[in-house]
């Protein structure tokens, strides 16, 4: 009956949001999911341990799995350095469609590339398809028991070196406790938690930042 909530995210977007402005489609999806419908975007709180994460590692490659409507996307396209390329993963086509339209009004679908389909599946092309040696960043925002399998792929494809930094959403609120288990006991990672908050709310969540070391 009407339209989705990507569909009404997209709206506020472009109705109060300046095209080629990044910071002002973060702001009107932060907005709109804080007054108007929650949304799971990264959001506002957490945004901001992300926006540090991606400053300090200042990647020429990111890889985002789950793109949902893009909001984490632009928070990360908008500091890449010229040159530099972010792939985000997504496997509902409608998300896709919303997503690619909002990664474009935010002016940034130069520095994007998003493919469409399970993660599972697109991992291991991503090397050939891309030129891609491996990922200075990953930031993990899909189907929280898929973090395990998908890390694990990501390092039997070669795709992580040392120093690659993943950073995991949402590890306290729904929980990944497989996946914080996994990185924690893992003489592979040097791993650090970040508490915050869930999106737009006062419940506990946060980020975990796990360095990969080859
Ligand atoms: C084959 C499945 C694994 N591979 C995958 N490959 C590509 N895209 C995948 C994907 N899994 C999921 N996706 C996509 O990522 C998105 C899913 C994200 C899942 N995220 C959550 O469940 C989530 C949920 C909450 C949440 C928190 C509290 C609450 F009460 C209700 C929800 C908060 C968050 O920040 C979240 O990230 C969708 O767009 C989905 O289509
Ligand atoms: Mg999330």
């Amino acid at each position: 009956t009407g339209l989705s909530r990507p569909q009404r995210i997209l709206k506020a977007v472009q109705k109060n949001a300046k095209k080629g402005d990044p910071q002002s489609v973060i702001a009107a999806i932060d907005h709109y999911c804080r007054h108007k419908e929650w949304a799971m975007n990264v959001g506002d709180d957490k945004g901001l341990i992300l926006d540090s994460v991606v400053m300090e590692v200042n990647p020429s490659s990111a890889l985002e799995l789950g793109t949902y409507c893009g909001y984490s996307t632009v928070r990360i396209a908008r500091l890449l350095p010229a040159g530099s390329t972010l792939i985000t993963v997504e496997f509902n086509p409608h998300c896709a469609v919303i997503a690619r339209q909002i990664i474009a009004y935010a002016g940034l679908q130069d520095k994007v590339k998003l493919m469409e389909g399970p993660s599972g599946d697109l991992i291991p092309k991503i090397k050939e398809q891309f030129g891609i040696t491996s990922f200075d960043f990953v930031f993990l925002d899909h189907w929280k028991d898929r973090y395990v399998p998908d890390t694990k792929l990501l390092e039997e494809c070669g795709l992580l070196r040392k120093g690659s930094v993943l950073l995991a959403d949402n590890v306290i609120c729904p929980g990944a406790p497989e996946y914080l288990e996994y990185v924690r006991n893992n003489p592979r990672y040097e791993t650090r938690y970040f508490p915050s908050n869930l999106e737009y709310t006062k419940v506990e969540d946060g980020l975990e930042k796990s360095v990969f070391l080859g």
